[in-house]
């Protein structure tokens, strides 16, 4: 439903800049999309207003927060250190990086349609807002950007059909597609196969205690990716009052049961998207320089927090203590043979790194990245190779041979992982002109501006296309 119209900004080349020697520099990241947008889920379900502090403000953010609003939530925007005041004002980009920074009063609602949702290329919009729309009065159609027509969505209609809603999808398990609720949802017993994402799962899950009779999810495919994602939603659900079994604790494995019941208005601190520090942490590793990353998470249970141990085992160390990560890359860059199922969506900026390691590198359990933002393993081989690389797609993931790499386009494919990806080849590698870089709006708005930063380039020279 997005205007398909190719803009200039969506064909412009980036030259991405070489590093002038090891990086050196702190880098404050903004606030993580899957944390703002289970958030935001929680609080529009909540018997009463919450806040969320330092939220992400990035297009997958503010296409969960408009849908909301759509559907009646009040979502106002603040700049506040206490939850007492606070004024409405229009935020810009650089407001979250304020001390005390920008939080969001969520102001739930009884849910009602008629509404139409842009979901654009984002999961967690697209997942996880059908069975919210389930639980509101009248018709609720979901729309996107034509990729989101292929990503999987079969798991929550089934799902939601399964529970009780009435879902007019035409026969395609997939967008385009209306929800039609009647203002309750009965709930129940529901098995799915979430062997293509983790986020079916999340889904049924977040909306489960306003279902009459909560949800007891049952995943019965071969495997499940993105494990620290259920457990984020587990977590979440329960600092909002939600009862939850699940394996984590114990229980059967592959199940998960929410019991009915009303949430809590929360005051959450958004921590920053460690997935998002990716390619920040691959310039320490590459350039054998030191980046530190404030407000690192003690615990949690994002999956990028795993960077610590993978770019520790390709080369470097880091230290977490009182001013966040600091992660310092040894010189030499290792292969690495490893399992990314869990943590699937940094693959991308692993294999970049990859690419540019001494060894071999063999990344497995990845197979479902084919149905991400684009094909992912197709579009790394791709562009890795269009340098000089040697990739190849192997059943479930990628085989990466180190060679000389040279200059060249690196197509993104509407995919911000991909361009990030492009920028750390970038470092090593000169001429590389990364496509788009634009797309990294998806989750990582001030991108260009950060990368500059970084690599202290003269202020605006890394933003230019
Ligand atoms: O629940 C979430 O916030 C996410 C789950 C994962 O999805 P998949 O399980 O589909 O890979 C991940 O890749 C995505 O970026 C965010
Ligand atoms: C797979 C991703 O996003 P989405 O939430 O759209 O699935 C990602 O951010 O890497």
């Amino acid at each position: 439903m997005t205007d398909q119209r190719t803009s200039p900004a969506e064909t412009a080349l980036w030259p991405a800049p070489t590093a002038p020697g090891r990086v050196e520099a702190t880098v404050t990241v903004p606030g993580s999309k899957s944390v703002t947008n289970r958030a935001l889920v929680l609080a529009a379900l909540s018997s009463e207003p919450g806040w969320l502090r330092r939220p992400l403000r990035s297009r997958d953010t503010l296409l969960m927060a408009e849908a909301l609003r759509t559907l009646g939530v009040g979502i106002e925007e603040t700049v506040s250190s206490s939850s007492s005041a606070y004024s409405a004002y229009s935020a810009t980009a650089a407001d979250s990086e304020r001390p005390g920074g920008e939080a969001w009063r969520v102001i739930p609602t009884a849910l009602r349609g008629p509404a139409t949702v842009d979901v654009g290329n984002a999961g967690t919009v697209m997942r996880f807002l059908p069975p919210l729309a389930a639980l509101a009065q009248g018709p609720i159609r979901f729309d996107g950007d034509p990729r989101s027509y292929e990503r999987p969505l079969h798991g929550v209609i089934d799902a939601l059909r399964t529970l009780g809603a009435r879902v007019e999808d035409e026969g395609r398990g997939a967008l385009p597609m209306t929800v039609h609720g009647n203002g309750s949802l009965a709930g129940g017993p529901v098995e799915i196969d979430a062997s293509s994402s983790s986020q079916f799962v999340s889904a049924l899950l977040l909306s489960g205690p306003g279902f009459n009779q909560g949800v007891e999810v049952r995943h019965t495919g071969r495997t499940l990716p993105s494990m620290p994602h259920i457990r984020m939603t587990v977590d979440m659900l329960r600092a909002a009052g939600a009862k939850v079994d699940a394996p984590q604790d114990g229980g059967a494995p592959n199940v998960w049961r929410v019991t009915p019941g009303a949430l809590l208005g929360r005051d959450l601190t958004v921590e920053p998207d460690l997935s998002n520090a990716q390619p920040f942490l691959a310039a320490a590793l590459v350039t054998g320089g030191r980046v530190t990353v404030p407000d690192w998470p003690e615990h949690t249970t994002q999956p990028g927090d795993a960077l610590r141990e993978i770019f520790s085992a390709m080369g470097g160390s880091c230290v977490l203590d009182e001013r966040g990560l600091t992660f310092t890359g040894g010189g030499r860059i290792h292969g690495i043979d490893i399992d990314l199922g869990e943590v699937g969506e940094l693959t991308p900026g692993i294999a970049a790194v990859a690419a540019l390691a001494e060894g071999e590198s063999v990344l497995r359990g990845v197979g479902h990245l084919r149905l991400h933002e684009t094909d992912r393993l197709a579009a790394l081989v791709k562009e890795i190779n269009g340098l000089g690389g040697d990739v190849t797609e192997t059943e479930d993931g990628l085989r990466i041979r180190p060679r000389p790499l040279h200059g060249g386009v690196f197509h993104t494919y509407d995919d911000h992982r991909l361009a990030t990806a492009g920028a750390v080849l970038g470092l090593a590698v000169e001429g590389v002109e990364v496509e788009n870089v634009a797309t990294t709006y998806k989750t990582l708005p001030d991108f260009p501006r950060m990368w500059g930063e970084l690599l202290g380039l003269p202020s605006g020279t890394g933003e230019r296309a």
